[in-house]
């Protein structure tokens, strides 16, 4: 009777093992993929050329489980591949996801097994791949070089060097010290290198051969020594952690973790290795699968895999629950200081008793009017008497629309087109705003350079860019454009970064001399009405934040 081999996810390295499995004969094989028809048409395929290849085995393909029942075997290569650019680590998180969500499909229960029937294959490539540059350096067969590779599959994986023979011969009697050191850090690259010629995945043919011969030595019980990746208890001082390892591989499993002797310096670099892994495991293990769960549906639904506002690297990404005060939880329970404050607005701290009863209260009375309504007249006019530029205020929802508004009105008043911003200023996310805020090629002042796509030439070249706390370069491009500038914006605070003493004053006195708009965009600066040092300079537009997402326009007009 044949063995039975399961093998999970149906691409490049999945569908590449079966085949070769097939290829064996003594196995059939179950390809599972979440991709309909996919491993079933992978499967077919692979079956029809067994004629071909002598192979009497069965190879079935499916998107669920059942066909998987009384497997040998089962190896998971589910998960998304690496690109360029991306580390391995890059991939931790969602592969993690992804290999919860099989081993809750019942192969395996994730925590119940015992470790022999749970270990993995990364040194297993990485010892082929530093076989191959040494067979090739020395224009020997591969069959010919032994060796190991340890620790974990990233760049600080551990080639024993020392326990490299070339036909029982040491390497260090047929190569320099230097060739060997290049040849491993090309091991340590090899993944890298592979992805950066395929560009659109990583590698297979080596992964895939490595996985069947882990797949042979279990099912021919071997009893072969290979450089597996196991979870140790103990051996060679670490503990709890899954790291490459010499194992014997047999019909048990993982039958035997061999604790060779090593050298100071090699158990330092394992143990370095084995740092970085526990590194890792700890960055995720403190997601819980909701907040895993949620961030996957997170990439799956909005764009770019967030809210726009943040982009966190995967390993440390979270989503925020709750706030409090000044501190915040996410999904997971984990508790943070809040830096961020809502980019602003949350002043008086996350869910201040006084501002949820009055938000409750104010809802309990209807929330959106579009005519004008009685709290908008009370408000306006607490942030006149409040503020000494203000003579009129216009509520707008948003920053966006807030600046977007006052260059509209500086427009209309000067009759004129172009308005100056400052490079790293932020004043949403309007046309005329999204210009040289993050840039992404150098330009020189005042040439505006667009922060997206899609955004028309013409608005490009309305728009005017100067460096921010240079008064001098910024009246020199004042005064040459002066005839065309409706409006100087410009964050009194540019994020963090205070105004250089007079910077303010100057642009105020430049404003002034030539009849220009100044617009204060105090949307994010703004952390209350009496704190900013500046403020005694007014300027002729001022948008602010003051309060929960109820964003003002206040308006000195005319001047
Ligand atoms: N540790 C190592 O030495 C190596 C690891 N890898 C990793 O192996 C994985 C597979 O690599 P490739 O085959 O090249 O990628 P691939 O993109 O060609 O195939 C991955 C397959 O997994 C499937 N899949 C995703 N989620 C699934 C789920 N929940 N259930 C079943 N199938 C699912 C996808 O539909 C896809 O067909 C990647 O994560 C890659 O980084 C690849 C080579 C070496
Ligand atoms: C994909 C991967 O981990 C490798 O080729 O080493």
């Amino acid at each position: 009777m044949r063995s039975k081999v399961t093998v999970v996810g149906a691409g490049n390295v999945g569908a590449t093992a079966v085949q070769r499995i097939h290829q064996l004969g003594y196995a059939d094989t179950v390809l599972v993929d979440v991709v309909e028809d996919l491993p079933q048409g992978k499967a077919l395929d692979m079956l029809e050329s067994g004629p071909v290849i002598g192979s009497d085995a069965q190879v079935i393909g499916s998107n669920d489980y059942e066909a998987t029942a009384n497997s040998d075997v089962v190896v998971i290569t589910a998960g998304i591949a690496r690109r360029p650019g991306m580390s391995r680590d890059d991939l931790l998180l969602t592969n993690m996801n992804i290999t919860t969500a099989v081993t809750e499909q019942n192969i395996l229960e994730s925590s119940g097994f015992p470790r022999n029937r749970v270990f993995g294959m990364a040194g297993v490539l990485d010892t082929a791949r530093f076989r191959t540059f040494i067979a090739q350096e020395l224009n020997v067969s591969v069959e010919d070089v032994q060796a190991y590779v340890l620790g974990g599959h990233g760049d600080d994986m551990v080639p024993l060097v020392r326990y490299t023979t070339v036909g029982g011969i040491p390497i260090s009697e047929m190569l320099s010290e230097e060739t060997v050191g290049a040849l491993v850090q090309r091991t340590r690259q090899g993944g890298g290198e592979i992805v950066a010629l395929l560009k659109a995945g990583s590698a297979f043919y080596a992964p895939s051969a490595s996985i069947t011969q882990m797949v042979e030595a279990i099912l021919l019980d071997k009893k072969r020594i290979l450089p597996g990746c196991a979870y140790l208890e103990g051996e060679f001082g670490i503990n709890g952690l899954c790291v490459g390892v010499p194992i014997k591989v047999g019909a048990g499993g993982m039958e035997q973790v061999i604790e060779i002797k090593l050298m100071d310096h090699e158990q330092k670099a394992l143990e370095a290795s084995a740092a970085s892994v526990q590194e890792l495991v700890e960055k995720v293990a403190g997601r819980s699968s909701r907040e895993r769960e949620l961030l996957d549906k997170a990439a799956r639904y909005l764009p770019g895999g967030g809210s726009g506002n943040t982009n966190f690297p995967e390993s440390v990404n979270f989503l925020a629950r709750e706030g409090r005060g000044s501190h915040i939880w996410d999904v997971s329970g984990n508790e943070y200081v809040d830096w961020l404050m809502g980019s602003g607005p949350m002043v008086l701290g996350h869910a201040h008793p006084a501002v949820v009863e009055a938000v409750i209260e104010a809802v309990g009375q209807g929330s959106t009017f579009f005519t004008t309504n009685e709290k908008a007249v009370l408000l306006a006019e607490e942030l006149v008497n409040s503020v000494p530029c203000a003579d009129k205020v216009r509520f707008t929802t948003s920053g966006t629309d807030a600046c977007f508004q006052c260059m509209r009105a500086a427009r209309a008043y000067r009759k004129r087109e172009k308005v100056l911003k400052f490079e790293g200023g932020f004043h949403g996310t309007s046309d005329y705003a999204l210009m040289s805020v993050t840039p992404s090629s150098a330009e020189e002042f005042p040439q505006a350079v667009p922060n997206s796509g899609g955004i028309p030439k013409a608005i490009q070249d309305l728009m005017l860019v100067a460096p921010y706390n240079d008064l001098d370069t910024t009246a020199t491009i004042i005064e040459a454009h002066h005839d065309e500038l409706a409006a100087v914006i410009v964050e009194p605070v540019q994020r963090i970064i205070s105004p250089k003493s007079g910077f303010l004053q100057g642009l105020r006195e430049l404003t002034k001399r030539y009849d220009i708009r100044l617009i204060f965009d105090e949307v994010v600066p703004d952390s209350g009405w009496n704190t900013a040092g500046h403020r005694y300079i007014t300027g002729s537009l001022l948008t602010s934040a003051p309060w929960v997402k109820s964003w003002a326009a206040v308006i000195r007009w005319p001047q």
